[in-house]
């Protein structure tokens, strides 16, 4: 452990450098702050009352490809906090709420809900929650969710995670997923995969344009600073990836508290750790 720590060191020194003209400090201060068990025991009281924003995972893939089960592997592990926006969507539904009926036919329909009724969702349990790292799961779903989502909240996630699966596979998990959706049927599924080539296939562009993005892949292979780890397999064989990602964060903030790392040096370290 202590030579690995000892590599790490040096690893993050020489990066340090050479990365430090193409990134965002305060990506990587957050990041520390997130993992770091002192900060969140001081990090008490409702979130509107925090100093600091949040530590935010963005969680994208197609329909079926796992997204929910590995958010909740990384909550047990990791101690975020999970907000599904399709489940927030469908509590509005069966709390009547006034937009009850039109969420119900845009899902039914495999369409999506317009950005401001979702971010709004989404940012008032942010904000009612006392935890301050965060997993939001099917979000942002197109350009459009994303953009309402900087326009709203005023701040970028620090992470995304995206899992890559085929499609045969993300349909035959849908249909077994027996979850009563009334959006688990062989049409529906059809509209949405066809959706999500269109409308969320640019945003995983835009991230993995700015080295945002962890995706998890078919193959383990790195390329450039995205990390793709495979997304087929059993449950616990890709939350074996998942967690590479979420333990190398918590090592670094280990190692070095108390200064900013940025997001250009943990993605060069997280390439280098993956490669072992
Ligand atoms: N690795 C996996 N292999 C087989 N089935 C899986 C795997 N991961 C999840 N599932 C199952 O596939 C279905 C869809 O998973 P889910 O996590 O709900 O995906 P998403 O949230 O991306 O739509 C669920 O029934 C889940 O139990
Ligand atoms: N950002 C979002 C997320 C979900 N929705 C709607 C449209 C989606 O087809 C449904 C279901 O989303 P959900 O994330 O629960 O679906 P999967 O877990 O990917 O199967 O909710 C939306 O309109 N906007
Ligand atoms: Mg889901």
């Amino acid at each position: 452990m202590w030579r690995r720590v000892a590599r790490l060191s040096s690893l993050i020194r020489s990066s340090k450098a050479s990365l430090s003209n193409q990134i965002q400090p305060a990506n990587g201060l957050q990041i520390l702050e997130a993992f770091s068990t002192e900060i969140q025991k001081s990090a008490k009281g409702r979130n509107h009352h925090r100093k600091k924003p949040p530590f935010i995972t963005f969680v994208l893939g197609g329909p079926g490809s796992g997204k929910g089960t590995q958010c909740l592997k990384i909550v047990e592990t990791f101690g975020f906090t999970h907000l599904s926006a399709g489940d927030l969507l469908r509590k509005e539904i069966s709390s009547n709420s006034e937009n009850g009926a039109m969420i119900l036919e845009t899902i039914r329909e495999g369409n999506i809900v317009p950005s401001e009724l979702t971010v709004k969702l989404i940012q008032r349990e942010v904000e009612s929650s006392e935890n301050d790292k965060f997993l939001i799961d099917g979000f942002p779903r197109t350009e459009e969710n994303r953009q309402t989502y900087e326009r709203v909240v005023g701040a970028e996630p620090n992470i995304v995670l995206f899992f890559d699966c085929p499609e045969e596979e993300m349909v035959k998990r849908v249909l077994s997923r027996n979850q009563g959706r009334i959006d688990d049927n062989i049409d529906t599924v059809k509209k949405r995969l066809e959706v999500f080539n269109a409308l969320n296939r640019p945003v995983i562009n835009y991230y993995s344009g700015k080295g945002k993005l962890y995706k998890v892949f078919i193959q383990p292979t790195i390329q450039g600073s995205i990390v793709m780890i495979p997304a087929v397999g059993t449950e616990d064989e890709i939350f074996t990836r998942v967690r590479k990602i979420f333990t190398s964060l918590e090592v670094l903030s280990m190692l070095s508290p108390q200064f900013s790392i940025p997001i250009g040096v943990i993605l060069f370290t997280l390439t280098n750790l993956l490669r072992r």
